[in-house]
């Protein structure tokens, strides 16, 4: 280690200078604060005078909203204030003698043979055993939570595949090594690195590779459950009879390489953990605490690497990049995980390290007893705590395994699912549960082939919930080492889901103030009216510039913006009321896998009837409801307010009932959010159009939501 500090730097933080943009954040929230300042002074001017006392609520209203608008400005100030890039230099690694590197443990999670392929797992497994590393130094475990056959089997032929695709990708530099990935090409076959062997071996070798590949993918789909547990040979019967929700621990490795320097492909382990019903198994977090367990008796290696089953590594390098961040600071012991910076709506590569939010072991020398109770009852891990916290985490085991086998009893033990009863597991050791997120600042992938509101309605749950919980940042910031501004910066992603109710209530304003002849912005004619429109013409403006900014078009950002407020209004409300729900005790939150594509290289990505990208299509779900009430609620509002006006023009003389009715603020709010729900819209003028358009339970539902919101705003 000494040795490796002394040499070159691994990786170097360069400041990224963004002053034109800091003044521009300055302004929006010099607008901000003149907004509410001219609230405040009005409701005071108004609450004297008495005058238009029926819309004074609706003033105050906007100003808690508005308040609320400037402190989520303010957070994401902060995060975006001094941005910093780490340049990391793998080729001041790659040199190195292979003990000097930590050996990594690389942990993938498959919960479901039907939403998530085995085909897609397999990718994302390869990627990673084909990484530029010493082979021996690098173990995968692939968690199945659901216990399927099949995606054992194709793990095991992974394995035999893996013995020609890894040297295939090293030696000819592959650049991404997804087989689907590298062969979706087509015919042209992609060449990396700069070698000499003629081209033609090249295409033979290339050839064949892909013939391979198609092999493989075809043995894997046309594999059976039922087949497969019934064999001759019982390879797979501890599988008869399993139920997934139910079942005891079954482990097997399925590759083992325990050669240090050597080079062959790494070991591969499958786990799938014992289930009980009666015993609570925390997801992903569960998951990854037993991998953390088994491989903690198994290979114990330093470094813990967790990818999902559809992340697969698209740069080789990745693992050398990612020691370069461990290593490279002066008090590396102590860096439990580096979180990669992401750029403002980073359409960036997509850095498949996915670090963990795991806090690492605090330093000090704590007595079996103490272990016991923390870790578990296995003495192997116990041991291999004591080995990571009393020494060098980084310093390579020195005495290697024999063979992975002879400690598949000790990684059964720590698999069982009461393992963890009495101890700190989910707790102060390992994922921590009790969240639906509870990776949350980690590389999100970003999931350009489409959206889904079932997961971020899961996300914004599993926030809310690291919100109202102990983890809170505020409250770690405050007993714990969480730094103010460190604490502000989870902030922005934590109050995802609080941002609903306050988007929500401000959206109600424009078509509420139509309906009940009301008012909320100043009107067109008052001086004050320019602080309104400076601030949405300015935050827009803003918006649109930061999209410019990274190369994006107009059109992204529109869509992006309209997206903000559709989520907002569906999967973040719902997901607010999902842990309301769970607070006061009636109900769970479940984690709701997404389903994986399956991409095949060979059929060209047809696809079975796939949607046009970027076409949105809707089902009975719930979390349609409110942005289809809000579409229906704002073209109800303007058409209310033409009506209002055309009789107004038409009974000459009227005088407007509190000279606070509506003006064209409040009228150009419900054309905004027409514009923003726009694909309601459509779904709402699509009838008959399968998916395309909005079942009529929903529109049924949000008819009865609008009807009750007209009814309650028009009685006085
Ligand atoms: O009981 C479970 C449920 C899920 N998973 C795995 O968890 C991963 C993430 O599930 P997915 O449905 O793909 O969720 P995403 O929203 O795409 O995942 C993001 O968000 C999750 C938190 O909500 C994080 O766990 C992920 O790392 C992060 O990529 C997948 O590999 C699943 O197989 C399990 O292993 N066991
Ligand atoms: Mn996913």
């Amino acid at each position: 280690m000494a040795g490796i500090k002394a040499k070159l730097q691994l990786q170097e933080k360069v400041p990224l200078p963004r002053t034109a943009w800091k003044l521009a954040d300055l302004a929006v929230l010099f607008l901000l604060l003149a907004l509410l300042a001219h609230r405040v002074s009005s409701l005071m001017v108004t609450s004297g005078s008495g005058a238009a006392a029926a819309c004074t609520w609706c003033w105050v209203a906007a100003l808690i909203c508005e308040a609320w608008f400037t402190v989520v400005w303010l957070i994401n100030m902060n995060a975006k204030w001094n941005p910093v890039r780490f340049d990391t230099h793998p080729e001041r690694l790659a040199g190195r003698s292979a003990d000097e590197l930590p050996a990594v443990d690389m942990f993938v999670t498959t919960a479901d043979p039907k939403l998530e392929p085995p085909v897609v797992t397999v990718n994302t497994v390869l990627s990673l055993m084909a990484l530029d590393y010493p082979a021996g130094k690098l173990t995968c475990y692939v968690s199945d939570d659901g216990c399927s056959a099949v995606t054992c089997y194709a793990l095991r032929e992974a394995a035999e595949f893996a013995k020609l695709w890894v040297p295939f990708c090293k030696k000819h530099g592959v650049g991404v090594r997804a087989p689907f990935v590298y062969f979706s090409g087509g015919g042209t076959a992609e060449r990396g690195g700069a070698t000499t062997d003629d081209v033609a071996e090249f295409m033979r070798a290339w050839t064949s590779m892909k013939n391979e590949y198609e092999e493989l993918v075809h043995r894997i789909e046309n594999a059976e459950e039922e087949s497969l547990v019934r064999r001759g040979d019982g390879e797979f019967a501890e599988f008869v009879g399993a139920d997934r929700r139910n079942h005891p621990t079954i482990i097997k490795v399925l590759s083992d390489n325990q050669d240090a320097a050597g080079d062959g492909i790494p070991s591969l382990i499958y786990v799938s953990r014992e289930k009980s019903p009666t015993q609570p198994h925390h997801f992903k977090a569960g998951a990854m605490n037993v991998l953390t367990r088994v491989s903690g008796v198994v290979t114990n290696a330093p470094i813990v690497l967790n990818v999902d089953c559809d992340m697969f590594a698209n740069n080789p390098q990745v693992a050398l990049h990612a020691m370069c961040l461990l290593m490279g600071f002066d008090d590396d012991v102590h860096s439990g995980f580096v979180q990669v910076p992401q750029k403002f709506y980073g359409a960036l590569k997509d850095d498949p390290f996915g670090n963990q939010m795991q806090v690492m072991f605090e330093v000090d020398s704590p007595s079996y007893k103490e272990l016991q109770n923390r870790f578990g009852r296995s003495n192997e891990l116990i041991e291999s705590a004591r080995s990571i916290i009393s020494g060098d985490m980084f310093k390579a085991p020195t005495t290697l395994v024999a063979d992975l086998t002879s400690r598949i009893e000790a990684a059964k033990q720590v698999s069982a699912c009461r393992y963890e009863t009495g101890t700190s597991w989910g707790q102060e050791v390992g994922w921590v549960y009790g969240s639906m997120t509870e990776d949350v600042l980690t590389g999100q992938r970003i999931h350009a082939a489409g959206w889904s509101l079932t997961q971020y309605k899961r996300w914004a749950t599993g926030l809310l919930e690291i919100l109202l919980s102990r983890h809170n940042p505020c409250l770690v910031s405050a007993f714990k080492r969480l730094d103010f501004r460190q604490c502000v910066a989870y902030l922005v992603i934590d109050v995802w889901p609080v941002r609903a109710p306050f988007e929500l209530c401000y959206a109600l304003l424009g078509p509420y103030c139509l309906i009940a002849n009301h008012s909320f912005l100043p009107k067109a004619s008052e001086p004050s009216f320019l602080i309104p429109l400076a601030l949405f013409l300015g935050y827009n403006a803003y918006n649109l510039g930061e999209y410019k900014d990274c190369r994006l078009s107009a059109r992204a950002w529109w869509n992006n913006h309209r997206m903000q407020r559709i989520v907002s209004s569906s999967a973040w409300l719902l997901a607010f009321l999902t842990v309301v729900l769970k607070m006061l005790g009636l109900s769970e939150t479940v984690f709701e896998v997404t389903r994986k594509e399956q991409q095949s290289s060979s059929d060209g990505g047809a696809g079975d009837g796939a949607d046009p990208a970027g076409r949105f299509t809707f089902d009975s779900s719930p979390v349609f409801v409110p942005p289809t009430a809000l579409t229906v609620l704002s073209i109800v509002a303007i058409a209310v307010g033409a009506w209002r006006a055309v009789v107004a023009g038409a009974v000459e003389g009227r005088v407007p009932t509190t000279g606070g009715g509506p003006g064209v603020g409040e009228l150009a709010c419900c054309v905004w959010l027409v514009l923003c729900f726009w694909p309601f819209v459509r779904g709402l003028v699509a009838v008959g159009r399968g998916s395309y358009g909005i079942p009529w339970s929903v529109r049924l539902k949000a008819a009865l939501l609008v009807a009750a919101f007209v009814h309650l705003s028009t009685r006085n």
